[in-house]
C-alpha cells in the first residue's frame, strides 16, 4: 500500500467509532478486489484494452445467455460430484480436497506425453486430471469395502456433457474489435478466436486406446503413446507398486487420513496420481504437504471436519475466504509488492473452493452463500490466457516474450503479481460492463471465470489457442 492510501483496517475501526457496531453477521470483504485494483493501478506490465473489454463483455454475455449457463452448468461437467442433498458431508470434503489440490497441472511435455489420469476408460489432463484421479481412489476404496457407500459418486454414465453446448460456440458472434491490441496477438474477429471446433468435451479427455500407432514405440493401449516398453509407469518402483493392492482403501476424502503421516505417505499419493505416462503428477511433495497441514488445521479447529469448517461461515462467502486464509496457510495466496505495505491478497484456491461449493449444492445447504457476490476470479493461468487472446488484457514487450517463449516467471514477481491481479481487475470490468448493459443479468464473477475457464479449455481442445499460458509453479494456482 502507498502512502498516500488510507489502511482499511484504520478506516473499519474509525467508522465502528464513529457509527457504531456493525451488525454481528457484517464481513467487510475479502480484500482481493481492493488489493487487485491497486496492483492494476501500478501495473507497467500488464494493462487492459478498455474498448475490447467492453466488447467481450457483449459477447461473453450474449453466449452466457445462449448456453443457458449458469451455476448449475458446475455439476453437469461429468467428473464434478452431484451431493445427494443440501447437507451432504462427503461431497463438500470431496470438493475441499479438490481446491486443496487444485494447482499447477501445466506440462511443457507434448500432449501424448504428459501427466495423465486414465478413468472409467478415458485419458484426462490438467485439471481434469485431479478430479479423475480423486473419483478413481473413492471408486477404489467402495470397491474394497464391498460396499457403495459412496452414492454420490456413483453418477457416471461416461458420456457426460460439460454445460457447454457445443465446443465450437465461439461462433465469431461476438463484436467489437477485441483485437486491436498494439503487439498484434489479439484475435481480430472481435474476441473469441473464432472456432474451436473440438469435439463438444470440456475436458481433455481422450478415449483410452484411440491414439494411432504410428510404429514408433509401443501404444500403450491407453490411447498413449509411451514410446518405450508399453508398459504404464506411475513414478514408483514395482516393488513399491507391488506393495499397494490395487484397489485399496485410500481414505482421500478424509482429513484423519491426510494428517496421519503412516498412512498418508507419498508412496500412496502417487499410487493415488499414479499416471497412464511416463510423467508423474507436478508437485506431489507439495500436494502431501497441503493434505497434511490441511488435516491438523481441520483437526485442531474443526473436529476434523470441512463440513464444521463451512458451517463456521455461518452462510458468508467472505468469512468462510477469510477463516481459510486465516487458518490455513496452504491457503494464504498472498504475496508482497513493492510500494504496498502489506501484502497482496489473490486467494485463488480459496475463493474457488467457495464457489464450486456454491454451484455444487445450486446455492442451498453448504452452498448457500448470501454474499456470493462479493468473490472475485480466481487468478491461475487459464483465464489470463483467454483475457489475452481477446485483446482485453496486455503485456509489456518483454513479459510477452517471455510468456510466448515458455519460460518460467517466478511465483511472487512482480511480473506474476500484476498478471494475477489485473486478471481479477478485469473480470470485474467484464462483470461492470454487463451488468451496466443489463441490469437484469444474473452475473457475478464466479460465472463469468466458470464461462471464461470453460470457454478457454475448448479453445485448447480444439487445438485453437493463439497465445500460450504464463508459466508458473506454485501450490496457489
Ligand atoms: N479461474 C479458474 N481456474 C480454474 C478453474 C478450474 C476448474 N473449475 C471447474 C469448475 C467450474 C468450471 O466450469 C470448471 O469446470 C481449474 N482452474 C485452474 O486452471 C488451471 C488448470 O488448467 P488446465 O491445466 O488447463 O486444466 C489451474 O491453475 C487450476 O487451478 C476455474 O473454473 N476457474
Amino acid at each position: 500500500m502507498s502512502d498516500d492510501e488510507a489502511d482499511p483496517e484504520l478506516l473499519a475501526l474509525l467508522r465502528q467509532h464513529f457509527l457504531g457496531k456493525p451488525a454481528a453477521d457484517a464481513e467487510p470483504n475479502t480484500g482481493v478486489l481492493q488489493d487487485a485494483e491497486a496492483v492494476y493501478d501500478d501495473s507497467i506490465d500488464v494493462a487492459i484494452d478498455m474498448r475490447s473489454t467492453k466488447a467481450a463483455a457483449q459477447t461473453i454475455h450474449a453466449q452466457m445467455q445462449r448456453k443457458e449457463f449458469s451455476a448449475g452448468s458446475w455439476s453437469s461437467h461429468e467428473l464434478h460430484p452431484t451431493p445427494s442433498g443440501p447437507d451432504d458431508e462427503e461431497t463438500v470434503a470431496f470438493v475441499f480436497v479438490l481446491d486443496l489440490l487444485n494447482f499447477s497441472f501445466w506440462s511443457d511435455l507434448p500432449d501424448e506425453e504428459r501427466f495423465a489420469i486414465e478413468y472409467r476408460g478415458r485419458i484426462w489432463t490438467g485439471y481434469w486430471s485431479l478430479v479423475a484421479a480423486l473419483r478413481r481412489a473413492l471408486d477404489e476404496a467402495n470397491d474394497a469395502n464391498g460396499s457403495s457407500n459412496g452414492a454420490a459418486y456413483d453418477a457416471i454414465d461416461g458420456e457426460g456433457d460439460s454445460g457447454i453446448d457445443d465446443a465450437s460456440g465461439l461462433d465469431g458472434a461476438s463484436t467489437g474489435e477485441a483485437g486491436s491490441v498494439s503487439d498484434g496477438r489479439g484475435v481480430a474477429d472481435g474476441g473469441f478466436a473464432g472456432e474451436s471446433g473440438s469435439a463438444g468435451e470440456s475436458g481433455s479427455a481422450g478415449e483410452v486406446g484411440s491414439s494411432a500407432d504410428d510404429g514408433n514405440g509401443a501404444d500403450d493401449g491407453n490411447g498413449v503413446e509411451s514410446g518405450s516398453d508399453g508398459e504404464h509407469n506411475s513414478g514408483i518402483d514395482e516393488t513399491e507398486q507391488a506393495a499397494i493392492p490395487k484397489k485399496r482403501k485410500i481414505a482421500i476424502t478424509s482429513p484423519d487420513f491426510w494428517k496421519n503421516e503412516d498412512e498418508c505417505t507419498l508412496e500412496i499419493l502417487r499410487h493415488v496420481f499414479r499416471s497412464a505416462t511416463e510423467e508423474e503428477m507436478p508437485m506431489l511433495a507439495e500436494r502431501l504437504d497441503c493434505l497434511r497441514d490441511a488435516g491438523r488445521v481441520l483437526s485442531h479447529h474443526y473436529d476434523g471436519s470441512v463440513a464444521n469448517l463451512v458451517r463456521a461461515a455461518d452462510g458468508s462467502a467472505v468469512r468462510l475466504v477469510n477463516l481459510l486464509a486465516r487458518d490455513f496457510p496452504c491457503f494464504r495466496d498472498e504475496h508482497f509488492f513493492a510500494g504496498r505495505r502489506r501484502p497482496v491478497r489473490l486467494l485463488k484456491r480459496a475463493q474457488i473452493f467457495v464457489a464450486d461449493v456454491w454451484a455444487c449444492f445450486g446455492g442451498q445447504g453448504f452452498g448457500a452463500f448470501r454474499d456470493i457476490d462479493k468473490i472475485t476470479m480466481f487468478a491461475d493461468y487459464r483465464v489470463p490466457q483467454i483475457l489475452n487472446t481477446l485483446g482485453c488484457l496486455y503485456y509489456s514487450p518483454s513479459l510477452a516474450a517471455t510468456i510466448s517463449r515458455g519460460a518460467l516467471i517466478e511465483s511472487g514477481s512482480r511480473w506474476e503479481v500484476q498478471l494475477r491481479a489485473c486478471s481479477i481487475w478485469c473480470v470485474e470490468l467484464l462483470r461492470r460492463e454487463i451488468v451496466k448493459q443489463h441490469p437484469d443479468a444474473k452475473v457475478n464473477a464466479v460465472l463469468i471465470d466458470f464461462f471464461l475457464y470453460d470457454t478457454m479449455k475448448e479453445i485448447e481442445a480444439g487445438g485453437k489457442e493463439t497465445v500460450r499460458h504464463h508459466r508458473t509453479r506454485s501450490i496457489w494456482y
